[in-house]
């Protein structure tokens, strides 16, 4: 994702949520401080070009249809959805998480080799400070929703899951396969919901960019 083009998608989210843009930069920079080293994306490209990838959410729902995400040949988890799938013996390829419900999954991903895009923003500098510098910096792909600055990098996307699903579209992967998406959870607080909209106007926009249709998103793009 060019920053030209996430720019404005942005700029409506901090308008939305109320985020301070100065605080987002700061956590990317803060980011950039703690990491010695950082993964390379670039060298997933192979392996995911033209592949399946299942974009794996954390609602409820995930617990009864996790194994589909094992018939994908590659598994991306956002936040909790890599314990969902560790518990059921579903290698996770890559987890994408801002820190703020299971960084020790985070971590020990990284250690074993498994990639994690960790995610700074002005919300979670506390975070990043605690548990980056136990993260193996090899393995970790820092990432911003403000403007790049590497090895911080932005592939646009807000929350956790639908970041995913814009990294698998910039590695090349062919499908992209929902698992354990819930947009009417009606479980979810109120910001979180708003999240979750804002999860689905972006994957909306990304099935647009990559002439594509989520299936996921059937029945909730008219009320977008
Ligand atoms: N019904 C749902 N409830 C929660 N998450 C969902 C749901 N449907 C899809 N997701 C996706 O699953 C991801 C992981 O959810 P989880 O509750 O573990 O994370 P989170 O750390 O609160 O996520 P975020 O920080 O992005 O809000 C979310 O970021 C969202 O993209
Ligand atoms: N500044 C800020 N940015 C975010 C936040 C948040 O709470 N604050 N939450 C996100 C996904 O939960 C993604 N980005």
């Amino acid at each position: 994702m060019n920053f030209d083009e996430w720019e404005p998608v942005y700029e409506r989210i901090l308008a939305d949520f109320g985020f301070d843009r100065a605080g987002d930069e700061r956590a990317r920079d803060v980011c950039r401080s703690l990491l010695d080293a950082a993964f390379d994306v670039e060298s997933l490209r192979d392996d995911v070009a033209g592949s399946s990838v299942a974009v794996v959410g954390a609602a409820p729902s995930l617990e009864r249809e996790v194994d589909r995400a094992a018939d994908a040949d590659h598994v991306f988890a956002a936040s909790t959805a890599a314990d969902v799938c560790l518990d059921h013996g579903v290698d996770v390829d890559l987890m994408v998480t801002d820190l703020d419900k299971n960084p020790e999954t985070a971590v020990d991903l990284t250690r074993e080799g498994t990639p994690v895009a960790a995610h700074a923003h002005g919300d979670n500098i506390p975070l990043l400070r605690t548990w980056l510098p136990r993260f193996a910096s090899e393995a970790t792909l820092p990432t911003t929703q403000a403007a790049p600055a590497p090895p911080v990098t932005n592939f646009g996307g807000f929350t956790d899951g639908d970041r995913a699903a814009f990294l698998a579209d910039h590695l090349g992967a062919d499908a992209l396969v929902f698992v354990g998406w819930d947009f009417e959870d009606s479980s979810v607080e109120p910001t979180k919901a708003k999240k979750l909209r804002w999860a689905a106007r972006l994957l909306t926009w990304l099935e647009s960019r990559r002439d594509d249709r989520f299936a996921v998103l059937d029945g909730h793009r008219e009320s977008l």
